[in-house]
């Protein structure tokens, strides 16, 4: 469904990820990790076209996304970012989710009732109904990511890109999302690439992680093929352990610490 080739991104001339090849599949979940500032974000943000590549290419759905128009890319993938494009705007929360539904009826004609319905499931569906008529500016960072989370899903998209949606969550809140994350791949059939900090988390609700080391992608495969102790320390550095879940086996990464 999106497919990086030989893709190189960064700012500028300054390069931050070189000859990166991965793709995401229709039905799967695949997180990208790797430490602080080795372009987690660059990566999602050149793989949904809010950076140009520098070189190598993005294909969307077999296509390349260097050639096609932005409605039509809009219609296909979303991307949630980190931060909220329109958190400093008087927006209301409903106002900011309906903006999901441009793609698909242009800028300045009103909802129709099947945006007005897609917008109201993706509200509830992220749980953020209650603060429909609240403004941006006014909500918690939990709140907030909910929000963003919640416009991307009114857009409909067969890809969606999360950039570290975990981020702010409780811990209700962190097992709704993966709970979310995973029926939006199984049961919707959607492509959903993630960042994540959290390796344990990561390896809850992904099929596939790629892990990025400075410069480029390291390696790609499952949870239980990825998150190794002998592969993560040349990345991460020493001070981590990995241990199996007790009664799931998930892989648990901890950094370690001394008390
Ligand atoms: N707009 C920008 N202009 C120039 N360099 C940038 C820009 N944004 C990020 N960078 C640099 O690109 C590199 C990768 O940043 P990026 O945010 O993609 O990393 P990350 O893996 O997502 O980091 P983190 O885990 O800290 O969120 C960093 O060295 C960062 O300083």
């Amino acid at each position: 469904m999106l497919r990086a080739v030989n893709l190189h991104c960064g700012y500028g001339c300054v390069e931050v990820l070189g000859g990166v090849n991965l793709e995401a599949r229709e039905g799967e979940v695949l997180a990208l990790i790797g430490p602080n500032g080795t372009g987690k974000t660059t990566l999602l943000h050149t793989l949904g076209r809010l950076l140009p590549a520098q070189r190598g290419e993005v294909r969307l759905g077999g296509r390349a996304l260097r050639g096609m128009r932005s409605r039509e890319v809009a219609r296909m993938l979303a991307l949630a970012p980190q931060r909220a494009p329109h958190s400093a705007w008087p927006l209301a929360v409903a106002e900011a989710v309906a903006l999901g539904r441009a793609p698909h009826r242009g800028w300045l004609l009103p909802l129709t009732a099947a945006d007005q319905a897609a917008v109201d499931a993706a509200m509830a569906r992220m749980r953020v109904a209650a603060l429909a008529g609240r403004t941006l500016s006014t909500l918690s960072g939990g709140e907030l990511r909910r929000v963003i989370l919640a416009r991307a899903l009114a857009q409909a998209p067969r890809v969606l890109l999360l950039d570290e949606p975990a981020t702010y969550l409780d811990l209700q809140h962190q097992a709704e999302l993966l709970a979310l994350v995973r029926s939006l791949a199984r049961d919707d059939g959607l492509a959903v690439v993630l960042t994540m900090h959290d390796l344990s988390l990561a390896a809850l609700c992904a099929d596939r992680v790629a892990l990025l080391a400075p410069g480029g992608l390291r390696v790609t495969g499952t949870p239980a093929e990825v998150l190794r102790e002998e592969i993560l320390r040349p990345v991460y550095g020493e001070r981590l352990e990995v241990f199996a879940h007790p009664a799931s086996g998930s892989p648990v990464v901890l950094p370690l610490a001394e008390r």
